[in-house]
């Protein structure tokens, strides 16, 4: 009985020691894991406050570049309470943060109210690129905005005015109105500030050009522009008048099917006796007669004459002509150009528009009808006297055949 009491006793004392012992483990695991979840949790805290303070500052560093740099305790900090409501303005659609270009470490002591990074933060070419823009801009005087004309290119109509336009506007520091605005012979009644509206957005140091080829001839144009402004820059391109009347004529008669001959137009009574000087092609070609007008309201040396011949043969000497005159450094040269023998003119290999090699409109440089060499040699001898006097009036010879 007893060694039955006993082996009762025994193994209850048994069950209770261990019902004891799983309790103490139960209680011990469930302690460990708190322990270990808790530790685990307040990591996980540390590291994405740490990462959500480095997006921060790229975000803000990308978009607003306030440059958020305090070195006011000689600190390399960044105060995240100095970012606060400030207005985040994209500068460009993409927010990419590869192509790391530079590392900005910023370690640090951290000092109340502010939190310190000890983390090495990489910012992009792209964002830098962007800061470089943002502060541009914000720049007193340098919001783009619209001006008035710095420079004209007035004329010679069909002498390759659209070609001078397309190859300077490369220049970073010219922009250009788009279409010929024909203010100063059309529309000047509508005043200037609706002119001014017509140009482009420039930023300082940009110089804003207009072309429209009938402010040349046109009688109240020179006086007009000098009200405007007396140091306009005027460019004119110059042709030899005579393919210059038959580009006229192929231009008007591509709009027209039932236009005459050119032979018929140029002259008077059906014979080559007598031009007719009061048709515009052959009017337009006596550039002596129009030059005197703009020499009343402007000094020779605020002009400046393109040949047409040679700004096909070698565009880049005479945008590097341009430039000079223009007060522009020479980065339009002959890398830009290349001969395209189809069109048989030069092309553009890019442009402010395009990226890829292309020539100008079909407008430009079309075929010209074939015109009695008789005609030709006739209308020579007619403006033999008035190129003379225009070689005079700009000192330079042109050597028009
Ligand atoms: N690179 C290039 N490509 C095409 N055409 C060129 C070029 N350079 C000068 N030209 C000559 O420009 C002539 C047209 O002149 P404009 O642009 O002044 O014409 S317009 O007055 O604006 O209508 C145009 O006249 P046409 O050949 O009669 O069409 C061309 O001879």
């Amino acid at each position: 009985m007893f060694i039955a009491w006993f082996n009762g006793l025994s193994n209850r004392s048994l069950v209770i020691t261990i019902l004891i012992c799983m309790s103490l483990i139960y209680v011990s695991y469930t302690f460990n894991s708190c322990l270990l979840t808790s530790i685990n949790r307040s990591f996980k805290r540390n590291a994405s406050r740490q990462l959500l303070i480095s997006t921060n500052l790229l975000e803000v560093v990308a978009n607003v570049t306030i440059a958020p740099y305090s070195n006011n305790n000689n600190n390399s900090f960044i105060n995240t309470n100095s970012l606060i409501g400030v207005h985040i303005v994209p500068l460009s659609s993409t927010n990419s943060t590869n192509n790391s270009a530079t590392t900005i470490s910023s370690s640090s002591s951290s000092s109340n109210n502010s939190t310190s990074i000890n983390s090495i933060t990489t910012i992009s070419a792209h964002v830098l690129e962007a800061f470089a823009k943002y502060r541009l801009l914000r720049q007193p005087g340098s919001r783009p905005s619209r001006h008035l004309p710095d420079t004209l290119i007035i004329g010679v109509k069909k002498s390759g005015t659209r070609a001078l336009l397309e190859f300077i506007r490369l220049h970073p520091d010219v922009r250009a109105a788009g279409c010929e605005v024909h203010f100063f012979d059309r529309h000047y009644q509508r005043g200037l500030h609706w002119y001014r509206h017509h140009m482009p957005y420039t930023i300082e140091g940009q110089i804003t050009m207009e072309k429209t080829p009938s402010y040349f001839v046109t009688k109240d144009v020179p006086h007009r522009v000098h009200k405007m402004n007396a140091s306009t820059k005027l460019l004119v391109v110059v042709r030899d008048p005579v393919t210059r009347a038959i580009s006229d004529y192929t231009q008007a008669a591509s709009k027209k099917s039932d236009m005459k001959h050119f032979e018929e137009l140029a002259f008077v009574n059906g014979s080559y006796a007598v031009v007719d000087t009061n048709w515009g092609p052959v009017k337009i070609g006596v550039y002596a007669r129009y030059l005197e007008k703009w020499l009343q309201y402007f000094p020779l040396s605020q002009l400046l004459f393109i040949s047409g011949e040679r700004l096909i043969m070698d565009p880049a000497y005479e945008i590097g002509r341009v430039q000079d005159f223009l007060g522009l450094k020479r980065v339009v040269t002959e890398k830009h150009f290349y001969f395209n023998a189809t069109k048989g003119f030069p092309c553009l290999l890019k442009s402010e528009a395009r990226s890829t090699p292309h020539c100008l409109g079909k407008t430009k440089g079309r075929n010209h009808p074939h015109i009695d060499i008789a005609a030709i040699e006739r209308l020579r001898e007619f403006y033999r006297p008035f190129n003379s006097r225009f070689y005079q009036m700009t000192g330079i010879n042109f050597a028009w055949p």
